[in-house]
């Protein structure tokens, strides 16, 4: 089947399509913690089958992984990456398109290594149920670590970032970020404010933050913002030079864990309902306790000419 997928990027304002499915409230998502090795045919067929598997359960939205079709290496990123705007030479976009078609579903593409005009980005692609790709999301917030004894990774030595918020509208209103992108809340509060159910985060947290953190930031930006936050990691590996976390999980608009996983390759399904949005929005409006007022940062200088 021809991919349907195109090289717009869309992100703000992209025009509802007739696959959108309207005032959908309740829907079934699917987080594929997958299993990346070095094979790239290896993992497209393991996210291929994952996505078969999370249709069959009923699931309409599927999150994949940050950096599924390639080790999240320094030594991988330019040798995996794929220049979308090159049909023949992405296959990775052409099995997410046709997936997203076949099944008529969103896919949120995790995020894969793309070359364009000689940069390479961290991208997350994200196709809708007409197998078109709505848009790109490409990772805001490199990561840059130094903690020293335990890991130092440099995404900047080999990624440009991004510099765009996106945001799609499929199955609700969907915000994407990147992994590191979740430790920034003003992008979050950016998208709360644009009206967001849900933000997806493909990510890939290490063992050394992943513990203490991972969770503990997926839970504030739920809260922070009265909304669904979904995460999606590979699986552990321990046999490369980074180690992630795993743990992928949805989390309430309340801050409650809805459902998670352990560190291993697994399929999860959970079942969304927008009106808990709402319903936690009335019984605590925080939006209309907000004191925008006092909230300015002044500048020191201001305070003392
Ligand atoms: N791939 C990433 O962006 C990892 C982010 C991370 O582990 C962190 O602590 O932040």
């Amino acid at each position: 089947m021809a991919s349907l997928w195109t090289t717009r990027n869309l992100t703000m304002a992209d025009a509802p399509n007739p696959f959108q499915i309207p005032n959908i409230t309740k829907f079934k998502i699917a987080l594929c913690q997958l299993s990346v090795t070095s094979d790239k045919n290896q993992n497209l067929d393991r996210a291929s089958r994952s996505i078969r598997f999370s249709v069959e359960q009923g699931a309409k939205l599927i999150v994949l992984p940050e950096m599924w079709n390639c080790p999240y290496s320094s030594d991988y990123f330019a040798k995996y990456a794929e220049d979308f705007d090159n049909r023949d030479a992405s296959p990775t976009l052409s099995m997410l398109s046709e997936a997203a078609c076949c099944h008529g579903i969103t896919i949120i593409g995790g995020s894969l290594p793309e070359w364009d005009h000689g940069r390479l980005y961290n991208t997350c692609c994200i196709f809708g149920p007409d197998g078109k790709l709505k848009a790109k999301h490409r990772k805001i917030h490199l990561f840059d670590i130094d903690i020293p004894g335990e890991i130092s990774f440099k995404e900047s030595d080999t990624f440009t970032a991004g510099d765009q918020p996106t945001i799609v509208d499929t199955v609700g209103r969907i915000g994407i970020g990147i992994c590191h992108d979740i430790r920034f809340p003003e992008l979050a509060a950016l998208y709360r404010k644009r009206g967001v159910d849900i933000i997806c985060y493909p990510g890939a947290f290490n063992m050394s933050t992943g513990e203490l953190l991972w969770e503990l930031v997926q839970r504030a930006r739920a809260v922070d913002n009265q909304l669904f936050v979904a995460t999606c990691s590979p699986s552990r590996n321990s046999t490369g030079s980074y180690t992630t976390w795993g743990h992928s999980t949805l989390v309430g608009p309340s801050g409650e864990i809805i459902v998670t996983s352990g560190h291993e390759e697994t399929t999860v399904i959970a079942e969304i309902d927008y009106s808990n949005i709402q319903l936690q929005r009335k019984s605590l409006p925080l939006d209309d306790q907000k004191r925008e007022d006092i909230y300015k940062v002044i500048d020191v200088h201001e305070l003392n000419p």
